[in-house]
């Protein structure tokens, strides 16, 4: 855990949602520490996506959320699908550099826009994918272009959903380490849903598990997986 003060950065109360008739979600509380790896947990369809749309102020819902920031109020966001059209001849930089700009490339200064694209992708290991066509990449490569854009402006919180999904197990290890050092060298307070119980404990402070409401919160360390899955199935 880093060493920055513990307060609480985001603190949601008796959240609840409900679409198309279905309770969703129900009496959520959750409290996320700044400076925190915190996990989002629980089986498919238990609501965790519905919880990040909610925190984005993306979800019509019942309860109140509240962001306790000090430094900015940006919120960065790694959706867990992204819909792009594959055949549009764009590289990495251009790609970038259009969602952080908003601008059309030839109207900007491309030197100095590069290097803060490089330092970007840098931080997410992938500075070596900048020339390369978004089209090409890999599920894996192209969430680690997604994540860099979310650094920019830099967040007080991120918010990943299944950030790993599509990573092997070297480039999990790889991913763990850019965690950390986001929530250490840079202070950014990460919320992630995260289904491997493995990288919970190796890189999370803190794990909520949701199925509608909430069956387990409190730290990663020492959590006992296999009480946790049986829980799963009991809800
Ligand atoms: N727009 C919507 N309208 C109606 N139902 C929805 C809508 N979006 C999600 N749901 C339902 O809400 C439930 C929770 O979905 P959600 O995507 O939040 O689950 P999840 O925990 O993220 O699942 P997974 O681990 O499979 O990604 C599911 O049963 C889903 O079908």
């Amino acid at each position: 855990m880093s060493s920055t003060e513990e307060h609480n950065l985001l603190e949601i109360d008796n959240l609840s949602v409900s679409l198309r008739g279905n309770r969703i979600l129900e009496d959520i509380n959750l409290r996320v520490k700044k400076g925190h790896i915190h996990a989002l947990t629980g089986p498919n369809g238990a609501g965790k996506t519905t919880l990040m749309r909610s925190v984005m102020g993306g979800m019509p819902h019942k309860g109140t959320i509240r962001f306790l920031f000090r430094e900015s109020t940006r919120i960065g966001y790694v959706p867990q699908f992204l819909e792009f059209d594959h055949s549009v001849p764009i590289t990495v930089f251009d790609f970038l550099f259009l969602m952080l700009k908003k601008m059309p490339v030839f109207l900007a200064r491309r030197r100095t826009v590069r290097a803060e694209v490089e330092e970007l992708l840098t931080a997410t290991d992938c500075a070596h994918l900048i020339d390369r066509s978004v089209g090409q990449l890999s599920g894996g490569e192209f969430r680690r272009v997604l994540l860099a854009q979310a650094l920019s402006p830099k967040p007080e919180l991120l918010l990943l959903d299944e950030p790993a999904s599509n990573i092997d197990e070297v480039g999990i290890r790889h991913f763990e380490e850019m965690l950390i050092n986001l929530r250490d060298e840079h202070g950014i307070t990460i919320l992630m849903v995260c289904h491997s119980m493995n990288m919970i404990s190796r890189v999370c402070d803190a794990v909520t598990a949701v199925n509608r409401t909430i069956f387990y919160d409190g730290p990663a360390k020492g959590l006992n997986h296999a009480d946790l899955l049986q829980q799963y199935t009991f809800l």
